[in-house]
């Protein structure tokens, strides 16, 4: 009994402290030191009216950016681009209707993108949940996997010649440390045998990672850069699903990073001028980070890359 807890106790310590640099709040060492102007820029940013991506979307526009705020609630959108104005003067701040759940309004907002302007140089795929009851995207997709994966990869997909033709350009796709928990269960990607919503959270985050590197591969003849971010463990709604999480948010808020600090890797990413030519590495508190070996997978990368063609039922050599 007592090697018992001896073991456990030591096990908890050593996950603790493996976990403290992740869930710390580094008050400097996650700040983007950039100063780099985005005046002339166009930024579009996917879940852009709550939490690190509404901060985001406030960063960028004080730097000069036009930012797109494509978000599935207008009503909320459209307060956070007035507060967004009114806070840094920049009055280009566009709302736009998008639902990552459903591919018809993917396809329909990046018409409609294409259309009504002139050129997306950075494209930041951030919206995401956590912890949902089984549900399925109008699709059919697992939630997690359907939105933070697919429906990210469907929006590139659709805007990638429009932001080959805006190069140089970045792409910033906002997944998390949970990747190091995740597989890639293609025997079961939709979770239909056996659904653990934080297994199914992890394994779509994993997908993020494994996005990011195989699109690197593909995109290295062009000027366009794409990476990874974990943003921190950060103080926002995304536990809005869960009560159980959103006590342990609550409680832990002292130690967590507030959206503004959340937003700084994605930030960084998205303006460093010494990442123009850094493509496919993931990114944490404004550095380069560790992936865990399943986000090293090329071959997994590969396999993720046809099978989600196949879903989408989309050609992308
Ligand atoms: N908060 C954290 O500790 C943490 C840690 C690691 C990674 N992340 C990642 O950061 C990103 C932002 O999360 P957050 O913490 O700011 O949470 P948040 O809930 O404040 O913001 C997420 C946004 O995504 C939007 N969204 C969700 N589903 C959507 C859909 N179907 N279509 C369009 N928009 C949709 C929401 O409306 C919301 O605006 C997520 O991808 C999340 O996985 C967060």
């Amino acid at each position: 009994m007592v090697v018992l807890l001896l073991t456990v106790t030591g096990l908890c310590v050593i996950a603790s402290l493996l976990l403290i640099p992740y869930i710390r709040r580094y008050a400097a060492a996650g700040v983007c030191t950039s100063s780099a102007r985005l005046d002339g820029k166009t930024v579009l940013i996917t879940g852009a009216n709550s939490g690190i991506g509404k901060e985001t979307a406030w960063e960028l526009a004080a730097r000069g950016a036009r930012v797109i705020m494509a978000c599935r609630d207008l009503v909320k959108a459209e307060t956070a681009a007035q507060e967004i104005r009114a806070d840094t003067g920049n009055e280009q701040i566009i709302v736009r209707k998008l639902d990552l759940a459903d591919t018809k309004s993917v396809r329909q907002f990046a018409e409609n993108i294409m259309k009504e302007e002139k050129m997306i140089n950075i494209l930041i795929n951030n919206a995401g949940m956590i912890m949902l009851p089984y549900t399925k995207t109008v699709d059919g997709f697992e939630i997690h996997f359907g939105v933070h994966h697919l429906g990210h990869f469907l929006l590139t997909h659709l805007l990638l010649d429009f932001i080959k033709k805006s190069s140089p350009a970045r792409i910033i796709n906002v997944s998390s440390f949970a990747h190091n928990f995740g597989r890639i269960n293609f025997k079961d990607l939709q979770s239909e045998k056996s659904y653990s919503a934080g297994l199914a959270y992890c394994q779509s985050k994993l997908a993020n990672v494994l996005f990011t590197r195989e699109l690197a591969k593909r995109l290295q003849e062009t000027k366009v850069i794409v990476n990874s971010v974990h943003p921190g463990t950060v103080f926002t709604e995304i536990t809005r699903h869960s009560s159980a999480l959103t006590l342990v948010w609550k409680g832990l808020s002292f130690l967590l990073k507030t959206p503004r600090e959340g937003a700084q890797t994605s930030v960084h990413c998205a303006v460093a001028e010494e990442l123009q030519e850094i493509s496919g590495k993931h990114f944490s508190d404004c550095t380069p980070a560790f992936v865990a070996p399943q986000g090293r997978n090329d071959e997994t990368a590969r396999k993720l890359w046809d099978v989600s063609c196949n879903l989408l039922g989309i050609q992308w050599d």
